[in-house]
């Protein structure tokens, strides 16, 4: 469905991407992690025509995004992380953008913005920037595209919003829909998302499903000294040593992503190896 290989980026003076390949599927809602400054914001606007590499292939449900052939951008929607919204009602803003987006649904959009309190005839520029990024939220899952890409979309988000937020979420996910979410809020995320790709110095430092780290990792609590100096990854506290073994047992478990995030940006090799 994405299909990026050895693409190449760079803005004037600044190298983003050198050799970046990633292969994204329908059905998934992927976490795109990764420092600040490394490149996530920037993969969303090649992946939906708002830049272009500089080499390197990226195509795009059969297209070449930085074509901006209107068959394609009818087909992608991207929430991004900052944004003007003019000064108009909320029905003159879909007066002036369902035309692009022909699976556009009035009523999924109605019931979202219920979801997330929004009053139905605010206007835009009355509205608190949580509001509005769940207008957009709203309006782009009405869109109904097979390819939606959010940048930090539950910043600004009220703690009540984030978990309406991932239940909209939860409803929108179908086989045919590739929904790919870039964020540094991973707790927000953490049931949500299926497969985990962090980027890190122009490439992917890892790309995973979430059921793969739960086979190959096991995130546990422990008191056991043994088991803490064996283990890849550890933070100490008062509740105990919350650590990252190899899951040689095949137990069952839950991800902790914040944790396999730290692991991986502190000790990515003995992580990497794990997938070996
Ligand atoms: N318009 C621009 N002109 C020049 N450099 C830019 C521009 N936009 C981004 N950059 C640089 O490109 C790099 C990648 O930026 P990008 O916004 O994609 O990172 P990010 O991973 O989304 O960061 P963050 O987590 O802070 O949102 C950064 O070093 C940034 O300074």
């Amino acid at each position: 469905m994405i299909s990026i290989q050895n693409i190449h980026f760079r803005y004037k003076n600044k190298p983003v991407f050198s050799g970046l390949s990633l292969d994204l599927q329908p059905g998934h809602i992927y976490g795109l992690l990764g420092k600040n400054g490394t490149g996530k914001s920037t993969l969303l606007r090649l992946i939906n025509g708002l830049l272009f590499p500089k080499e390197g292939k990226l195509n795009v449900l059969g297209y070449t995004p930085a074509k901006r052939q209107p068959d394609f951008l009818k087909q992608v929607f991207l929430v991004p992380e900052e944004f003007y919204l003019p000064n108009i009602s909320i029905n003159e803003f879909l007066t002036a953008n369902t035309g692009f987006y022909p699976l556009f649904n009035a009523e999924q959009f109605n019931s979202y913005l219920g979801e997330f309190a929004i009053p139905r005839d605010q206007h835009l520029q009355e509205m608190s920037y949580g509001q509005k990024k769940k207008l957009l939220i709203s309006f782009g899952l009405a869109c109904n595209t097979p390819i939606l890409l959010m940048d930090e979309p539950t910043n600004g988000l009220d703690i009540v919003s984030k978990s309406q937020f991932r239940k909209v979420m939860a409803g929108a996910v179908s086989e045919e829909k590739c929904i790919l979410i870039s964020t540094h809020q991973v707790k927000d995320l953490e049931n949500l998302i299926d497969r985990i790709t962090i980027i890190d110095e122009g490439g992917i430092l890892f790309d995973q499903t979430v059921g793969s780290i739960t086979n190959r990792l096991h995130f546990k609590i422990s008191f056991d000294s043994e088991e803490v100096r064996s283990a890849l990854y550890k933070e100490t506290s008062l509740k105990g040593n919350a650590i990252i073994l190899l899951n040689d047992e095949g137990e069952e478990g839950r991800l902790d992503l914040e944790m396999l995030y730290k692991a991986i940006i502190s000790n990515k090799e003995a992580v990497q190896k794990a997938f070996k």
